[in-house]
């Protein structure tokens, strides 16, 4: 379970550009829950997101993992039981390094790595067979620098080394905002297969409508820092494209938008 209590932040504190975006922000992610998270820009989603990863500070709250209150955690021990996807596909892997290197590097998550000791037959072979469920043929390529791949493949290897290790949560920030229609189809279906398959608590920011509806076991909408929607269960199933963007319209009304 991961959650935000009472959580305030404040961007530039103390000058001219104070910003409170978190006055009292509250979340809870129960175990098991793939989390849609749609909202108005700016509105709070990837600063949430880098408040539960530790990538950000907040000035009052708590952020529990499984009960434990981590606030204090550095963000590389948070990233042990964390996996994180962004936007960009360049950031979760390393343009100037091989395939196998990359996933060498992704299975050495938290430990120590030294490209000296080299990847035993049994560690390829097994990079090997997660690349080839991927269906991209990049377990033919294996000595190819990554940099050299397509967005949408490189996108694919982000998600299979986020997930590499046995981690709890997976975090995904517009993940497939950057990837043409059929890559980002293609990337959702994996999404949904690992989660499904290694049971991760999922929170995964999107500003596609459809994947908000057609994914996950609960749909947050947030605006201004505040939660203003918040369903699962049978309600979220039944919910369409045509509710959320009806939502989104009472919101910018109420904004005078
Ligand atoms: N490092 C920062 N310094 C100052 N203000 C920031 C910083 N990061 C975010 N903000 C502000 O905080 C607010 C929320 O930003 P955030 O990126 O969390 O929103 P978002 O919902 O993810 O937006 P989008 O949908 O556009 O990606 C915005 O007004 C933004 O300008």
């Amino acid at each position: 379970m991961l959650e935000l209590k009472n959580i305030r932040k404040y961007y530039n504190p103390g000058t001219l550009n104070e910003m409170c975006l978190f006055e009292d922000f509250n979340l809870t992610a129960d175990k098991g829950d793939f989390i849609s998270v749609v909202g108005s820009n700016g509105s709070g989603k990837t600063s949430m997101l880098n408040i539960l990863c530790g990538s950000i500070s907040v000035e009052k709250g708590q952020i529990l993992m499984d009960g434990e209150d981590i606030s204090g955690m550095k963000e590389y021990k948070r990233n042990r039981r964390i996996g994180r996807v962004y936007q960009n596909p360049a950031m979760g892997t390393c343009p100037s390094m091989t395939i196998l290197e990359n996933m060498s590097l992704a299975d050495n998550k938290g430990g120590t790595y030294g490209l000296g000791k080299g990847v035993n037959k049994a560690r390829k072979a097994h990079y090997q067979k997660l690349l080839g469920s991927l269906n991209l043929g990049l377990e033919n390529k294996m000595d190819v620098k990554v940099g050299s791949l397509s967005g949408g493949q490189r996108q694919a290897m982000a998600l299979l080394m986020s997930t590499l290790t046995p981690i709890d949560y997976l975090i995904l920030d517009e993940h497939t905002a950057a990837l043409d229609p059929k890559t980002a189809e293609l990337i959702m279906e994996l999404t949904d297969r690992i989660v499904k398959e290694k049971n991760l608590t999922t929170i995964m920011v999107t500003h596609n409508l459809r994947y908000a509806v057609e994914y996950g076991s609960r749909l947050l909408m947030m605006h201004q820092g505040q939660i203003v929607l918040d369903i699962a269960g049978e309600e979220k199933q039944k919910m369409k494209v045509d509710d959320i963007l009806g939502k989104f319209n009472e919101i910018s009304i109420e904004c005078g938008n």
